[in-house]
């Protein structure tokens, strides 16, 4: 599963974000890394008790409920408060893998299975060089590098890597999601069929025979595959 989820933040989200951040202290962002990645890893975050990582954070959740190709994708449990970073000339976070358990920080112990990895651009293709957001898997390298305001979507079993930055600054948020469905298969089967029930619901009509039993069938395979 790699998804391109367009416009998720509106541009005045984009404008508060990026004004917010442009005030932040940053520091090194090994702190959230894992044994592996903290040595892959040379970039800046917002501090976790930092003003600005609780706002803009409650901001990017808010656009994640609002957000129809994010939840049809996804099937989001539990979201660990996004997190934000920046690479400037010469920062790069080479190949890794994310853990697959996260603790949420101030839940009182609450953990996370790490299903799903997003990132959400927030500066431009053109405000930097370098920076693509690389995936690696057998078929080869796919490079990413989106609009800001554009989030990809990614399964967290993937091994990934930023490459450096060769000019210019490159800001993200980036977080995991726990999701209902385990098995990417059959969140990716769950995915087409939706989109295609929302197809149909255009063409044909909600009460539509063959539409109201495409939903059933969507439903009656949540209940078999969602975890809550
Ligand atoms: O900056 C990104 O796009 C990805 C960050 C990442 O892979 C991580 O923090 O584990
Ligand atoms: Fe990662």
């Amino acid at each position: 599963m790699l998804i391109h989820i367009p416009g998720v933040l509106t541009p005045e989200e984009l404008a508060f974000c990026r004004k917010t951040l442009s005030e932040a202290d940053w520091s090194d962002g090994k702190v959230t890394a894992g044994q592996q990645s903290a040595k892959a890893k040379q970039n800046l975050q917002v501090p976790l008790d930092h003003p600005a990582h609780r706002a803009l954070g409650d901001l990017v959740l808010r656009a994640l409920g609002r957000n129809m190709l994010f939840n049809s994708a996804v099937a989001p449990l539990r979201v660990v408060p996004p997190l934000f970073n920046r690479y400037d000339v010469g920062m790069r976070f080479d190949t890794h893998v994310d853990n697959a358990i996260r603790p949420i920080p101030n839940s009182g112990g609450m953990r996370i299975r790490t299903d799903v990895s997003s990132t959400l651009f927030l500066t431009e293709p053109s405000e930097y060089d370098g920076g693509e957001l690389m995936m690696h898997d057998a078929s080869g390298t796919q490079e990413i590098k989106l609009p800001a305001g554009d989030m990809i979507v990614y399964d967290t079993t993937l091994l990934h890597s930023v490459a450096p930055i060769t000019k210019g600054s490159r800001w993200a948020s980036f977080f995991w999601t726990q999701s209902m469905v385990r098995d990417s298969a059959r969140r990716q089967i769950l995915f087409d069929l939706d989109q295609n029930i929302i197809d149909l619901r255009q063409r044909l009509a909600d009460n539509d025979p063959a539409v109201l039993n495409l939903v059933n069938v969507y439903h009656n395979l949540m209940r078999q595959w969602c975890e809550l």
